[in-house]
């Protein structure tokens, strides 16, 4: 562990420093890695665990995903099975499923959880809202979490480019006594860029809230609202999509994403500054009400409930599909495709 002072508050956190791959390996050599599901993170935690020297196992079931985990290199009856032979050879489980989906696979899945394994997931949810998951493990197992904090795809791409992914991880059963060692080894594994303790409470709600808000949720609603009101005002199409998304993107997020917000401002000018420093605070007015509306949704339970129900629907997919394609057929993202065509690295 690294002490670490983030804005005046000393936490305790792993970094590859004094937790190397080579102890990680050490620590993980003799257990299978089973993961069930290659949906998005199970493909990104699968390669980046098998290229870093684990014994790593995929569970699929036959499909689309299927062929795109034999594709990817997984050998079916030898590194690529059912999801229960997988559960059955695995040590560590890891459930990579969709949310929904665990809680559909849990009875059939359970009873491969024998003595002395560990339980893997990758988000709290399963547990943190177990009276709604039913999702209760047996107690000679042990549970643990590694939640990276982005999409699995950039774990496996940020991996490739040699950075790293930050995740948390949480510990919520130690049967063996080893199984901290274990997460931060699988953390490890996995290609974290630094790894922060946290509870499955804690990372349930603070992810459903981030990606309902600021990460999502919110970003989208604040490019429509602007994007419209350009748009209503007379502005261009190009011209209300530059100056809502494009200059984000590509010149002002990258800015801030390097060296901090106050460093982004300092390199636009004093207008922009002055204009952007009265305007904070009003938008913030606005959105802090809606953000602990959200927080008390995510909070009680209701936000999951949701997702539980509409994404355990036999049509969720088509549905949720339609509603990913009504958002690329608005104006603004269709316009999105014109600006991105006409970047000059694109033609
Ligand atoms: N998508 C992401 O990048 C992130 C996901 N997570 C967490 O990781 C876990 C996996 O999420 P995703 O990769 O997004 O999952 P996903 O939605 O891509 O689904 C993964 C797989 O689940 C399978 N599946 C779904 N329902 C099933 C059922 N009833 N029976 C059998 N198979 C079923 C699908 O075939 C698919 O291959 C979740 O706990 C999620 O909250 C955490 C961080 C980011
Ligand atoms: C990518 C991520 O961490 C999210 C947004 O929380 C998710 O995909 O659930
Ligand atoms: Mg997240
Ligand atoms: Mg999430």
């Amino acid at each position: 562990m690294a002490k670490m002072n983030f804005g005046g508050v000393v936490e305790d956190v792993v970094t590859k420093e004094e937790f190397p791959l080579e102890k990680a390996r050490e620590i993980l050599k003799d257990e299978t890695i089973a993961v069930i599901g290659y949906g998005i993170q199970g493909p990104g935690q699968a390669g980046n665990l098998r290229d870093n020297g684990f014994n790593v196992i995929v569970g699929q079931r036959q499909g689309k995903t299927y062929d795109k985990a034999v594709a990817d290199g997984w050998v079916p009856g030898k590194t690529l099975f059912s999801i229960e032979e997988a559960a059955e050879k695995g040590t560590i489980i890891c459930m990579l499923l969709s949310d929904a989906g665990q809680i559909a696979v849990w009875p059939k899945l359970k009873k491969y959880l024998t003595k002395g394994k560990t339980l893997y997931y990758s988000h709290g949810f399963a547990i943190n809202w177990q009276d709604r998951t039913g999702v209760v493990p047996p107690e000679d197992v042990d549970v643990v979490m590694v939640a990276p904090k982005g999409s699995g795809t950039s774990l496996r791409t940020m991996f490739l480019e040699g950075r790293g992914l930050n995740c948390s991880y949480a510990i919520y059963q130690d049967a063996t006594g080893k199984a901290e060692e274990k997460c931060i080894a699988f953390g490890i594994g996995i290609g974290a860029g630094y790894l922060f303790q946290t509870t499955f409470h804690k990372e349930a709600t603070s992810d459903l809230t981030g990606e309902r808000g600021s990460l999502m949720g919110a970003i989208e609603g604040l490019f429509e609202a602007q994007y419209e009101v350009l748009r209503s005002h007379g502005h261009s199409p190009s011209e209300a999509f530059n100056e809502t998304v494009e200059e984000l993107t590509q010149s002002l997020a990258p800015l801030f994403g390097e060296k901090g917000m106050d460093w982004m401002y300092a390199n636009c000018s004093t207008t922009a500054q002055r204009g952007a420093l009265d305007w904070a605070p009003r938008f913030k007015a606005a959105i802090k009400p809606v953000m602990e509306w959200l927080y008390l949704s995510v909070e009680n339970g209701t936000e999951a409930q949701i997702s539980i129900d509409k994404n355990s629907l036999p049509d969720y997919r088509e549905k949720l599909n339609a509603e990913l394609q009504a958002m690329h057929d608005m104006e603004m993202w269709r316009a999105a495709e014109t600006v991105r065509q006409l970047r000059p690295e694109n033609n």
